[in-house]
Parts: C-alpha cells; structure tokens; sequence
C-alpha cells in the first residue's frame, strides 16, 4: 500500500509499451488527410500542415504516422531555425478520426499504442532546436487541443474556440495535454479546462497565456511569418538553435554548455566589438 501522499500507482500491467514502428505499421492503414511539410531554406522557416479540412482536420492514423516522420524528418534539419504549423480549411483540428477510433475500441492497447505514437511526436517536436509557433483557426477540439500545445508559441485568429472534450468522450487527454497544459495554465485551471469542456474563446486564451497573439484568418499565415521573424530573423540560426535548446534545459549544466558552445565564436566576439549602450 503506498503512503498517503503517493499517487495510488493504477493496475495498467495489460498496456505493453510497444515499438513504435509496429504502431506506424498498424495505424497507417487508417487512410485519410495529408501532413504536409516543407522547408524553406532562405528563411530557415519550416511549415507543417494538417490537411484533413474536409473532415475537420481530425487525425487518422496514417495522418499520425505522417506527423511522427515530418517531426523527424525536422529533427535533421540543421540549417532551420522557425516552424509554422498550421491547418487547412475554417478549424484547427478536431482530434482524433472518430470513425477510426470506434474501429479500435476492442483493445485497451489500441488507444495507448497511438497515444505512443502521439506522445512521441509531440515531445519530440517540442524539442525541436527551431523557435515553432502553431496558428490556431476556428475551432480546437479534444487532440486538437493538445497538438497546438507542442509548439511554443500559439497564435489564434479572433473567433478562435478551444475545448479539451476528452472526459465528455469518456477518456482523458491522450496527446499530451495532461502534462503541456498544467504547465502552460498551471494545475487548476488546466482541470478545470479538463473537467469541463467548457470553451476557452480567444480573449479568455490571451489572457491565461494560451494564446500569445492573434491573426487574420486570411492572412494568417503571412501574419506568422512576420510574427517569428519579429523573433528570429535578426540572429543567425546557430544563435536561434542555441536560445531554443538552452529554454528547453532542465539544468544548469545543460545552460552551461550551450553557453559554452556560443564562447568566443563569431556572434560573440561581433557583438563585444560593438561596444554596443543597448538602451
Ligand atoms: C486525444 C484524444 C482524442 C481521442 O483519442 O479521441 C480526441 O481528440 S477526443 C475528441 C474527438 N473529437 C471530437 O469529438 C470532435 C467531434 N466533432 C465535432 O465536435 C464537430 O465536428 C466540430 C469539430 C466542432 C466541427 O463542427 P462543424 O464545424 O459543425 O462541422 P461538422 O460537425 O459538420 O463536421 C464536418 C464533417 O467532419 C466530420 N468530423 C468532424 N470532426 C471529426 C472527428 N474528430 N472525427 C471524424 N469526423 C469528424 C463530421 O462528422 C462531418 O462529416 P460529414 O458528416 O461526413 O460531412
């Protein structure tokens, strides 16, 4: 019996961690909506799009199997420095492809083995050495509400409406909001976004840190583009990667030696030739 103020550990002895290109394998038989991404080597700016539109960018599984290997496929891409995610159509994305999600109810396995997958693919986004920032439309539901929250930054449009429907759909977050969300509104408000479903609108969204600006639905992702560069373009991409890997540290010594890979290296000594009186 654990103590009291342990978590009561939960009987999952029947979920197996699996490989995950089993799960590739299994899930990407479940056709339906594109990822599409491409790089643009001038700016160093990469964009990654949902493309489910005609069903609200819901995810299938060859649509999360596609996700996973464009997030590695930026992992080796070392001259990038910006990634603009985004969607096609008036919505975000509306989670998982529920026609297949009823396809795969027999199993318990089934729902952890893609939330693997997901997991994977979010963390590993997240630890991008690319400044990421996700454009947010219309709607964001169940999964939907987690993806946005791999990158790090949001930027909504004005009738942008958030709702974590997990618990209503009778399960929890499964994408990685569990964990993303607490640390992006803090405990309470991430269980009371969880609990209730309720809709978290656009000035509710900026208010909470949620959202860190808005767009144009139009223009939106002209307007993103403007946005990151405002942040990225006026330093070269080793100094971007850097600032990107030393925020994602988790120690001193990690800061330390991203400082030391910057020492005495061209932007460095550039910039105490200077003499610069910043303001
Ligand atoms: C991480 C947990 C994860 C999980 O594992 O399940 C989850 O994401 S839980 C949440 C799952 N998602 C949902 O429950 C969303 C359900 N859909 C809606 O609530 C609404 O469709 C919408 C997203 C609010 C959009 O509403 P609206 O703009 O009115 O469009 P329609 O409802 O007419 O949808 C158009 C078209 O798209 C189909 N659709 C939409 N979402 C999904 C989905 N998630 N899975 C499958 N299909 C979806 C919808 O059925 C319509 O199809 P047609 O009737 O064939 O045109």
């Amino acid at each position: 019996m654990s103590s009291s103020a342990e978590i009561e550990p939960l009987d999952a002895s029947y979920l197996t961690e699996p490989n995950l290109e089993d799960v590739k394998r299994q899930l990407g038989i479940y056709e339906g909506g594109r990822i599409k991404l491409t790089k643009d080597e001038d700016s160093g700016v990469a964009y990654l799009c949902i493309d489910h539109a005609e069903k609200k960018n819901c995810f299938s599984g060859k649509m999360m199997v596609d996700f996973n290997d464009a997030v590695a496929e930026l992992e080796k891409w070392e001259t990038g420095k910006g990634l603009i995610l985004y969607s096609s159509g008036d919505l975000f994305c509306s989670g998982s492809f529920l026609n297949v999600v009823k396809q795969l109810t027999d199993d318990p396995n089934h729902g952890y083995r893609a939330s693997c997958l997901m997991h994977d693919s979010v963390q590993r986004l997240r630890n991008l050495p690319l400044v990421s920032v996700a454009i947010v439309q219309g709607k964001s539901i169940g999964g939907g509400g987690e993806i946005m929250l791999s990158t790090d930054f949001r930027l909504f449009t004005q009738n942008t409406l958030v709702a974590y429907v997990q618990a209503k759909m009778g399960i929890t977050t499964a994408w990685g909001a569990g964990m993303f969300l607490k640390q992006k509104v803090g405990h309470s408000k991430a269980l009371d976004y969880i609990l209730t479903g309720r809709k978290i609108l656009t000035e509710e969204a900026l208010a909470v840190g949620l959202a860190d600006g808005i767009v144009n639905h139009e223009t939106r992702l002209d307007d993103a583009l403007t946005w990151l560069n405002a942040r990225i373009q006026h330093l070269p991409t080793s100094l971007v990667r850097a600032q990107k890997r030393n925020i994602l540290a988790t120690s001193f010594l990690e800061e330390r030696q991203v400082l030391g890979s910057l020492w005495g290296r061209p932007s460095h000594l550039n910039a105490l030739n200077q003499n610069y009186k910043h303001y």
